[in-house]
């Protein structure tokens, strides 16, 4: 799994800090008051000393002179990040971070035209410096300025590749590059600014992530006023739900389930590490790059991403991927968010793999199939929902810990993916000769051969061990009389059959 502390490792960087603000109730309207109020609670007091941070700063260039060059396919923000320092200086904060920001928009104003990853070196170390601004590291909230632009201009709009409550997302090519993109929109006036600079923050700052889907600098809005987009890396496959219904119901199956789980979860471990939950984990939010082997899989959609503890009203519809808890609450409910609903989400969507469908439609006592799996939880009901027999012990222990209604008993990303990792999660599967093989060895109990007598190999297997020599004989006899009765009767009936028609 990788944290967001080896994500920086890898980045060759110091981790940098998220300060946690008091939690904010997310359906209030950001007037410039409130903008300002909510940035300060992000401007924390830097505590490192002049001293250090000079010596850090000289850590900095040192490590950037014995890093590698990337390659070109690499994202450009995976570079190590060169104004680290610049959150340490004393008295940094809103003035000196605009400066920075101010000087910078200078130089990379062809890219954030464009808005396209940056491809020579100079640019990379431009969008990396821009994305190590303090905003960006305070999590959630921008003052950048969202920039105008003429959409026919820039871009060349094709089909549309999804739509969800906030949105759509449309295919894109950037005319001067040629580059194929997402591009991200929101509607006005029906989105709140603060909303949409809020997913554009959380999606920005965790793409560094592999398992994350890659979002570009810069938050725009179409010259005509009629949406707010960002642009995101294209994914020429499909969603995780388009994979599994192209199964008919049969599912994706354990190897690829695996695959997918070790990319989602390694993500959320990220998310959930820096006390982000993502809120909106469904089948459509995995995005499978690769066709065939589910080698490239990534989290996308931070529209809901809020950290733990933030207090939110409660707008919802119920989906499949709900938790109990959720079920139970009406509308504009306050709630508190805690981890554990990506846990149960992460349940829901680890049968959909397997199985092809969902477990229920909801998960209340009110919906049947919901209600069995909760009697059989609480032990009121002995027998295990149909539905679940296929599971191992170890994968029922997985949807005991993360289909529980009791959201204190859930594991943690952590614990699941090892259990995803190392365990079985089917029972295994009779081979279609065990049967006979039962019946060989009940046979043979009470008519020891000579072989087994001789070796005393049949005494192994009479035991319950692996089968013994001289009953593999038998019943490869027994095979072949077998087939060789059925090659004869096949001919009689043909010699009847020609007689016959004679
Ligand atoms: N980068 C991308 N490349 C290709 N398709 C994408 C991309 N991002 C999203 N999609 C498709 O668009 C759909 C909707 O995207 P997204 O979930 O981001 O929108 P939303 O409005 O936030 O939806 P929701 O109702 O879940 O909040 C996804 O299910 C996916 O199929």
């Amino acid at each position: 799994m990788e944290t967001l502390g080896r994500v920086w490792n890898r980045l060759s960087i110091r981790r940098p800090t998220i300060a946690t603000p008091e939690p904010v109730e997310e359906e209030d309207d950001m007037t410039p008051e409130k903008t300002r109020e909510v940035f300060q609670m992000f401007n924390g007091t830097p505590t490192r000393r002049k001293s250090e941070s000079a010596h850090h700063h000289r850590e900095i260039l040192n490590q950037m002179e014995n890093h590698q060059p990337r390659n070109a396919t690499q994202s450009p923000k995976r570079q190590p990040r060169i104004s680290e320092s610049s959150m340490d200086t004393p008295g940094s904060s809103l003035r000196r971070n605009s400066t920075e920001t101010h000087v910078f928009a200078n130089r990379a104003h062809l890219h954030s035209d464009i808005n396209v990853p940056a491809c020579s070196s100079e640019d990379d170390r431009i969008s990396t410096i821009r994305r190590n601004s303090l905003f960006v590291k305070r999590g959630s909230v921008t003052m950048e300025p969202i920039k105008k632009v003429d959409l026919e201009a820039v871009y060349t709009v094709n089909k549309q590749l999804g739509t969800g409550r906030f949105g759509y997302i449309k295919l894109a090519e950037h005319k001067q590059s040629k580059h194929r993109i997402a591009i991200k929109f929101f509607p006005r006036p029906q989105t709140k600014q603060t909303d949409f600079v809020r997913e554009y923050n959380y999606s920005f700052f965790l793409s560094p992530h592999q398992n994350i889907i890659d979002t570009y600098e810069g938050m725009f809005q179409s010259s005509d006023d009629t949406a707010y987009f960002f642009v995101q890396e294209f994914c020429p496959r499909a969603s995780l739900r388009e994979a599994v219904e192209a199964t008919n119901q049969a599912g994706i199956g354990e190897a690829n389930t695996k695959k997918v789980f070790a990319a989602v979860l390694s993500a959320i471990e990220f998310m959930h590490d820096e006390n982000l939950v993502h809120r909106n984990l469904k089948a459509e939010n995995i995005l499978i790059f690769d066709a065939n082997d589910y080698s490239k899989v990534k989290v996308t959609d931070f529209g809901l991403t809020r950290k733990v503890d933030t207090t939110v009203k409660y707008l919802e519809y119920v989906n499949n991927y709900h938790a109990a808890e959720l079920c139970d609450t009406v509308v504009n409910e306050k709630l508190v968010v805690n981890k554990s609903t990506d846990i149960w989400a992460l349940g829901i969507i680890f049968f959909y793999c397997m199985k092809g469908k969902f477990p229920w439609q909801k998960a209340s006592i009110m919906c049947k199939p919901y209600w069995e799996w909760e009697q059989w939880l609480k032990r009121k009901n002995p027998a295990l929902p149909k539905k679940f027999n296929p599971f191992s012990e170890k994968a029922l222990k997985l949807f005991k810990k993360s289909l529980t209604p009791r959201f204190k008993d859930r594991w943690s990303a952590k614990d699941m993916r090892k259990c995803l990792v190392k365990e079985k999660l089917l029972k295994s599967v009779k081979k279609p000769d065990e049967d006979y093989y039962v019946m060989i060895d009940t046979s043979t109990k009470s008519r020891p051969s000579a072989a087994s007598t001789s070796n005393g190999e049949n005494q192994e297997g009479a035991a319950g061990g692996a089968p013994a020599t001289g009953e593999r004989k038998q019943k490869s006899t027994l095979q072949q009389w077998i087939s060789t009765t059925l090659t004869a009767m096949a001919e009689i009936s043909e010699q009847v059959v020609s007689a016959r028609d004679d």
